[in-house]
């Protein structure tokens, strides 16, 4: 044993979002979105027609340290849109230590999560209510609502993890896009992606 040992906490949790003990809310708000969507007068014209602060995604997130060993457990609820073909994701990042592996469990709603790698693997998976996605380290990851109501999941991974949000930007976004066609989604090739630099140990 290396410390003080931790005490148990309960959860409440509602599958609109709201987790009862959390440690910490924030949300992210249209304005918080530059240079994420590829159709920029798409995403230019939602800023000026909605506002720089309506709300696109919010999280509550309760953890009981930060040490090694820790977890983080939390919801995020995002807002259904589209912007141009593409749907309302999440800014997506690389865990700051990129081993560090995360389980999203769909609450409500339906979306995608993204799933791409630095050496070019890329993975898109469906889930609604009762489905949960076991994300592995050295995944990038990013949420995508596909349906039209709010996007709800619950998420748990290592307090010590952080994230590089970094390595998205620098590639002129993710390798693909999940956007809309007649029978629902589909990805397609972001055609701004440069691709993904080395990460740093
Ligand atoms: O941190 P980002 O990429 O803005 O997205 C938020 C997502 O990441 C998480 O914070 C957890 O990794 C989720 O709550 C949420 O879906």
């Amino acid at each position: 044993m290396s410390g003080p040992i931790d005490q148990p906490t309960l959860l409440n949790i509602v599958k609109t979002g709201s987790l009862e003990g959390h440690t910490r809310v924030y949300r992210k708000n249209l304005g918080d979105m530059t240079g994420v969507y590829q159709d920029q007068p798409a995403y230019a014209e939602q800023r000026s027609s909605k506002g720089d602060d309506a709300l696109v995604y919010s999280v509550e997130e309760q953890r009981y340290g930060n040490h090694d060993g820790a977890l983080i457990v939390g919801t995020s609820t995002m807002l259904p849109g589209q912007y141009g073909n593409e749907f309302a994701v999440t800014r997506g990042h690389l865990h700051g230590i990129s081993n560090r592996a995360e389980l999203y469990y769909c609450l409500s709603g339906k979306g995608v999560m993204l799933l791409e790698t630095i050496d070019g693997r890329s993975e898109a998976i469906e889930i609604t209510p009762g489905q949960a996605v076991n994300v592995p380290g050295e995944w990038i990851h990013r949420s995508v609502n596909v349906g039209d109501e709010p996007f709800v999941t619950l998420f748990c991974y290592a307090a010590d993890a952080g994230q590089d949000y970094t390595i998205i930007a620098d590639a002129g976004g993710m390798k693909n896009l999940v956007v809309a066609t007649a029978d629902g989604w589909a990805t397609a090739p972001n055609p701004a992606h440069t691709g993904y630099r080395a990460v740093s140990e």
